[in-house]
């Protein structure tokens, strides 16, 4: 069943230094099912968090229309979770009083909220952490901290930006498993960006692949991998293989000539 639909999306970005326009998406059009984990990949630049702040309704596309659940998106909503790629932690407050942060703005009672966030911080495996602050934390913890508060809103889907690019190989690769178990047990959507192929080949349902500026979608890819996924396995390198001939056409005919 579909959730996100994005249809003809074309996105300008005025540059009145230059006296001109960027073209940042050209006509994308892209459906993403309930349940599916899809992996935006594409070069630096080609329009990844641009169509990801569309779906969150951060911005809005110059033509053609973005739905999530049936709806228009024309602002952002709860139905819609954002992990940013620095955890955005608020430092002066604890672990739950993070996670549990929009509980508390909405004006619900402290402890009502804390038992909400206990779920969502023992389901991020921060049991224990609770009362510490971030910077007692790690950056891979930090960032645990980041998807328990977006999944305390029991959002339709959640939206992640490049959420381990500032994490070290191992540290990465324990989330990405850490990532595919939090997405099973919640059983939600997810759009997640990224530049590594590896990374969109250990996570996700589906690959988007895309072309560098202006952003198209060159093709959309389901992955068929049994989990946990083996990176050295040779099913997973055909996929790596064809993704990279996807990304860097010029080059392969440069070699070929
Ligand atoms: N607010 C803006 N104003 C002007 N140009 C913008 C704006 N936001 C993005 N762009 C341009 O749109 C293009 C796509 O940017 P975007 O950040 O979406 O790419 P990306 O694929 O996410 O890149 P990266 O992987 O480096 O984060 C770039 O050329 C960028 O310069």
């Amino acid at each position: 069943m579909t959730l996100i639909t994005i249809d003809r999306v074309s996105r300008f970005f005025n540059d009145p230094k230059r006296k001109s326009a960027v073209k940042a998406l050209d006509d994308i059009s892209l459906k993403v099912g309930r349940n599916e984990f899809l992996c935006l990949l594409g070069p630096s630049g080609c329009g990844k968090s641009t169509l990801l702040n569309m779906i969150a309704g951060f911005d809005k596309p110059t033509s053609g229309t973005v739905s999530v659940g049936g709806q228009l998106v024309s602002a952002p909503g709860s139905d819609r979770g954002f992990v940013f790629q620095q955890p955005t932690l608020m430092p002066w407050l604890t672990i739950w009083e993070n996670v549990a942060f929009h509980l508390t703005m909405r004006g619900m009672d402290k402890r009502e909220s804390r038992d909400k966030a206990q779920r969502f911080i023992d389901m991020v495996r921060l049991t224990g952490f609770e009362n510490h602050f971030p910077s007692e934390l790690s950056g891979g913890m930090n960032q645990r901290v980041g998807i328990a508060r977006a999944l305390l809103m029991n959002p339709e889907v959640i939206l992640m930006d490049e959420p381990f690019g500032a994490l070290d190989e191992q540290t990465r690769m324990e989330m990405h498993g850490e990532l595919v178990r939090i997405w099973r047990e919640s059983q939600s959507t997810i759009v997640f960006v990224t530049h590594g192929i590896d990374e969109s080949l250990a996570l996700g349902t589906h690959v988007a692949v895309m072309s560098a500026r202006p952003g198209r979608i060159r093709e959309l890819i389901e992955v068929d991998l049994p989990r946990p996924r083996d990176p050295t396995g040779p099913q997973f390198n055909d996929y790596k293989r064809h993704i990279l001939s996807l990304l860097r056409p010029e080059e392969t005919l440069g070699v070929a000539a």
